[in-house]
């Protein structure tokens, strides 16, 4: 309910669609993957000129087109400003071919130089090229024309600092609602060279060519980076950069062109090992890269964790950067620290998630379980904390079970998307990629209604609890790459007591790959932690939660990746009376709000 009303009160992105079909197309929105889906429109069919149409959705949600019996795959939309779908008829199936946000803006760059030289005629010239690369109408040229204007998009210097003064801010810390810092969306370059270098935008490279360097079209000079000093830049998604050492004037091919993918990002240019006038060396880390760096610099300095000025202490002497030794000692301790906090919320959560123990069982409990071959098995499950509850069953799903759950719901990667929140910015408390799950839409025997029961059943037993499928919240898949995590949060009425009637009481994950280092769940009021095995079952209640006992987290994942079946439960929702009908939002404490 939480994420999804969320997404319903915040500006949507467009979705437009031309289709050359010479039929009427339906347009299907796919709420639960292909399983479900609701006809969101309907395109005239096409005649000399593509018919076209506009629909407000929200990043990461799916479409498929259908002219009679003919469908096409569906397509996800990339969560920036307007997305393109070109339809076209095939021999067997729709063709759906899908221009992203990303794809627009680069064309727009490119239409950008080859126009701009034109005294007159450059309406009709970017229109023209528009037309003529992708066949783009004018009514939809103009909106890309004005979204992405390189006026517009300019890239944007937010601060900037000098390797002398340790001290100097480079980033501001941002409180993330629990006392936490998150990192901010920023690039940050630093220079190691000798000489100052210029840092340009070029914003007609192809971002898909990079190593090449040939593909920068044209660049615009943002701001000179001094010797031994750096920039901070805001920019967009996508957007490439090119820095020029100023001394040798290298021809655009021998310089460094680097993308930014978007969040917390540093680029560290210093002096070629191979002499001076060799092509600069550029190292770059992205988030998910310096907060893993940053954890085994850390994991030296574990056993002075408990105390916060000896750890920062011990870590600035132990963190080493490789390519980035020669960087001053002071600006290397300064930035150490600093990353590190961004990065791992609080000396704390590195602590916990990293250095604490697994929580020992307190006691054990027996709960009935289906076996999914029509009788109850008797599973033991380890009490880790009584109030409010928590309790983890081992081998609550067979690797066989979690393979084919992953199997028929077409969970591969790549079929997932970023989560997101407002604007189609990706939700920096919960970094994962994410589908929801409908149980509904299953047949009785198949492998997930399988599970859902034995989800409930689990609950119920656990908790004691009135808890039942009808009328609950879809199960949300997570999928964790290094360095995603879930930061600290409250699925529900964290803080009350009791929450009231329809609202979530009880949360349940299941397991199906775990991480080979990190990605423990943790919560973060007391050391509650649980570091997962294939197939296993966290369930926790929070009915009854005053002090915010509840809220939890997923650590970082250090190594391999994680995914995640999470069920929220509700007491007194039913087949008439579904969660969408209950007015929680009020009574979340996440920081997502
Ligand atoms: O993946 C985890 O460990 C936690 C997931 C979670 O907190 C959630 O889905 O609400
Ligand atoms: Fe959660």
């Amino acid at each position: 309910m939480l994420r999804f009303v969320l997404l319903a009160v915040c500006a949507a992105q467009e979705l437009h669609i031309l289709s050359k079909v010479p039929e009427t197309v339906q347009v299907h929105w796919l709420p639960g993957g292909d399983a479900k889906s609701h006809p969101s429109g309907e395109l005239e069919p096409a005649g000399e000129e593509a018919s076209s149409f506009i629909i407000n959705t929200y990043a990461g949600h799916s479409f498929r087109f259908q002219a009679g019996t003919l469908s096409s795959k569906p397509v996800t939309h990339s969560g920036g400003a307007y997305d393109l779908v070109k339809l076209s008829p095939g021999a067997a199936a729709l063709t759906a071919e899908l221009v992203t946000a990303d794809q627009l803006h680069s064309l727009v760059g490119e239409m950008y130089s080859h126009c701009r030289e034109r005294d007159s005629g450059y309406i009709k010239c970017c229109h023209d090229f528009l037309n003529k690369s992708r066949g783009i109408p004018p009514f939809f040229a103009d909106k890309y024309m004005n979204a992405f204007s390189p006026h517009r998009l300019m890239p944007r210097v937010a601060g900037r600092g000098d390797f002398k003064d340790s001290k100097s801010h480079i980033h501001n810390l941002d409180d993330d609602g629990y006392g936490g810092s998150l990192p901010p969306d920023e690039m940050v370059v630093l220079n190691n060279m000798p000489i100052p270098v210029e840092l340009h935008w070029a914003y007609a490279a192809d971002a898909s060519d990079l190593a090449s360097d040939t593909a920068v079209h044209d660049t615009t000079l943002i701001t000179d980076v001094g010797s031994k000093s750096f920039v901070r830049i805001t920019g967009h998604p996508g957007q490439s950069f090119l820095a020029v050492a100023q001394h040798t004037r290298q021809p655009v091919s021998k310089t460094a062109l680097f993308r930014y993918p978007s969040e917390l990002f540093v680029v560290m240019i210093s002096e070629s090992s191979s002499g001076k006038d060799a092509k600069p060396d550029v190292a770059i880390w992205d988030q998910d890269e310096l907060k893993i760096i940053l954890s085994e610099f850390a994991k030296k300095c574990g056993d002075r964790s408990h105390e916060e000025q000896s750890f920062m202490e011990c870590l600035k002497q132990t963190s080493s950067f490789p390519p980035a030794t020669r960087l001053p000692y002071k600006i290397l301790q300064a930035l150490t620290a600093l990353w590190f906090q961004l990065l791992w919320t609080s000396l704390q959560h590195w602590r916990h998630c990293v250095y604490l123990p697994d929580t020992a069982p307190l006691r054990h409990i027996t709960l009935e379980l289906h076996d999914g071959s029509g009788r109850n098995r008797s599973v033991k499950a380890q009490v880790l904390r009584e109030k409010p509850f928590v309790v983890g069953i081992a081998g609550f799903a067979t690797a066989e079970e979690c393979k084919e759950l992953i199997t028929s719901q077409e969970l591969e990667t790549e079929d997932l998307a970023m989560a997101f929140i407002t604007g189609g910015a990706h939700s920096k408390s919960r970094r994962t990629l994410t589908r929801n799950l409908y149980p509904t839409h299953e047949a009785p025997g198949s492998i997930f209604a399988k599970l859902y029961t034995r989800f409930f059943q689990a609950a119920r037993g656990a908790s004691g609890y009135d808890l039942w499928p009808e009328g609950q919240e879809p199960v949300n898949w997570l999928h964790y790459k290094p360095g995603y995590e879930y930061r600290p949060h409250c699925d529900g009425g964290c803080g009350y007591d009791p929450v009231t009637l329809g609202a979530r009481v009880a949360s349940s994950l299941l397991y199906c790959n775990v991480a080979e280092q990190g990605g423990s769940t943790i919560f973060t009021k007391d050391t509650t932690k649980f570091t997962p095995a294939k197939g296993d079952f966290l369930f926790f209640a929070y009915k009854h939660d005053p002090d915010f006992m509840s809220m939890h987290a997923a650590c970082p994942v250090l190594k391999g990746v994680k995914s995640t079946a999470t069920q929220w439960y509700r007491e007194g929702v039913s087949a008439d009376y579904t969660w969408e009908h209950v007015q929680d939002l009020g009574q979340s404490h996440s920081p997502e709000l």
